[in-house]
This record gives C-alpha cells, sequence and structure tokens, in this order.
C-alpha cells in the first residue's frame, strides 16, 4: 500500500553545513512529485533522507520530522534498515549487479533482506517484478544473462524491478533517466505513471518537460548563494507550477532565465 508523506520543520546537515533548511511538505499517496531546482539546492540530500540514506554518511544528520503514514521514521526505535526496505530507490545511473544474472538481480534485495523464498515463489516474484517494470518481454528467454548484457535504458528497468520486487510503499527516484536515452527516457515515464497506481513517488529531475510529463505535484527548491542552505521554495500542482507559480523565482527557473 502506497503511504503519505508529511514533512515538518526538517533541517538537513553534512556535520556543523545545514545543507537543506525548513522544509515543510506533505506528498500524498499514489501520486508522483517532482523536486526542481537549479545544482546545489538539495534535491538529492532531501531525498535520501526520506528513507534514511542520508545518515549513512559520516557527520550527516536530520532534526525535524518525516512522517509515514504518521509514523516518525526518525522516531526512537525505528529500524533505519527496516525503513529503506520499505522505501525503495532508483539511483541516476543503473547499477545492477553487472555479473549477477537478470533473474538473481530482481531478486537481490530480497536476498539482502535475508527473506528465505522458494524456488516457484522467486520465479513467480521474478516475473512479477519485471513485468511490473515494463522489461518481461525484452528479458524473459534470457534469464540468466548478466545484467551488465542490457542496455542501459533496461538496465534501468531491472533497477526498477529489483526495488520493486521488495514490495517498498514509497519509491525514491534521483534523476532516473539522465543517463538514458530519449526513448528508453520515454519507457521510464510511462513506467513511472503506471507505478503510481501502487506506490507513492518522489523524482528528482532537472528536466522541466520530464517533471511536467510525469508529476502530479511539483516542488522547486532553491539558494540564495554558496554556502547557504537550500530551501523548499514552492510546492503545488504541477499544471499551477508551470502555468502561474506564486513566486518569481520559481517562473524564472522553469522558464529558463536562471539555474
Ligand atoms: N557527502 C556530502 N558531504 C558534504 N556536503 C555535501 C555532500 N553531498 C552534498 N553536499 C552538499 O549539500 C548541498 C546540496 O547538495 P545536493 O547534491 O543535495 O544538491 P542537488 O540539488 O541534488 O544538486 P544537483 O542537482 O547538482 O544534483 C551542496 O552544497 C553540496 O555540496
Amino acid at each position: 500500500m502506497a503511504k503519505r508523506i508529511d514533512v515538518k520543520d526538517l533541517n538537513i546537515y553534512y556535520s556543523d553545513f545545514l545543507a537543506v533548511a525548513d522544509v515543510n511538505v506533505n506528498i500524498e499517496p499514489n501520486s508522483v512529485t517532482a523536486f526542481i531546482g537549479p545544482s546545489g539546492c538539495g534535491k538529492s540530500t532531501f531525498l535520501r533522507t526520506l528513507n534514511r540514506m542520508h545518515e549513512v554518511i559520516p557527520g550527516a544528520r536530520v532534526v525535524g520530522k518525516v512522517a509515514m503514514d504518521g509514523v516518525d521514521l526518525y522516531g526512537d526505535g525505528v529500524d533505519p534498515v527496516a525503513v529503506r526496505r520499505s522505501v525503495g530507490m532508483v539511483f541516476q545511473r543503473p547499477n545492477p549487479f553487472p555479473t549477477m544474472s537478470i533473474a538473481e538481480n530482481v531478486l537481490a534485495g530480497v536476498r539482502l533482506n535475508n527473506r528465505r523464498i522458494s524456488k516457484s515463489d522467486a520465479e513467480s516474484l521474478v516475473e512479477s517484478s519485471l513485468k511490473g517494470a515494463n522489461l518481461w518481454n525484452e528479458v524473459k528467454d534470457r534469464l540468466g544473462r548478466p545484467g551488465s548484457s542490457l542496455s542501459g535504458g533496461q538496465q534501468q528497468r531491472l533497477c526498477i524491478a529489483r526495488a520493486m520486487a521488495v514490495k517498498p510503499q514509497v519509491l525514491l527516484m534521483d534523476e532516473p533517466c539522465s543517463a538514458l536515452d530519449p526513448i528508453s527516457t520515454l519507457a521510464i515515464e510511462d513506467l513511472i505513471s503506471e507505478l503510481k497506481a501502487n506506490y507513492t513517488i518522489v523524482i528528482v529531475t532537472h528536466n522541466m518537460q520530464q517533471a511536467a510529463r510525469v508529476s502530479d505535484r511539483t516542488a522547486f527548491f532553491n539558494i540564495a548563494g554558496t554556502g547557504l542552505p537550500g530551501r523548499l521554495i514552492e510546492v503545488d500542482a504541477t499544471t499551477t507550477m508551470f502555468s502561474s507559480p506564486r513566486e518569481r523565482a520559481t517562473e524564472d527557473y522553469i522558464s529558463g532565465r536562471f539555474g
């Protein structure tokens, strides 16, 4: 089941450096939210706080609240590994395990979680995940071949299948198409639109057309200068953000006047 995300007064640090300040945002279940903004404003940093990946970096920490269906991810007793299991992540560069087979790549996250799974359950999970990622028809006859034998776009869909195999409730995507050609990009965008029936999706993108095409809501982040924290300037329905944003900075960025 897709979850809602409510972020309250979140400040994100790398040691003493405040990288992103005072984020407040609500993300509805079964929606796609795009994070846009100039380089260095903290989009990826903020994204990684939504599955507690940020704190993997030594000295990195947050102050504030990120609630999923009302449960604070940073509350006492919350296991970060369990959080990462329920919040899948897809990265900029497709990162399948290169020598592992296509099928084993899909199962990698499940195996990492030490879940025992029968051969027939594994086979059906591989099939359903690859179908969900719109990759099944292209790979069903070569599931034993290595992940690296696929094209970049196919590898990225394999990574999405791997993320989905652990049945997360939220899917985070950090510029998932930036290393892909236009056709693979459209395939991923179509997939994102389908996946929102089952997941809450947050995507970081530098591509304004992509944000306009795939997202229901858009959040614009900005930074006033080097060394200053990034801030969430405005978040609204994507159609509103692209036609009549409230803030001048949003309009300037979207229309390509800066960033
Ligand atoms: N591992 C790190 N250690 C220290 N500072 C970091 C680290 N990663 C990012 N930062 C800093 O945090 C700020 C936000 O960076 P972040 O990568 O989140 O921005 P971004 O908006 O995603 O940028 P881009 O669009 O270029 O990917 C920047 O000032 C960056 O230098």
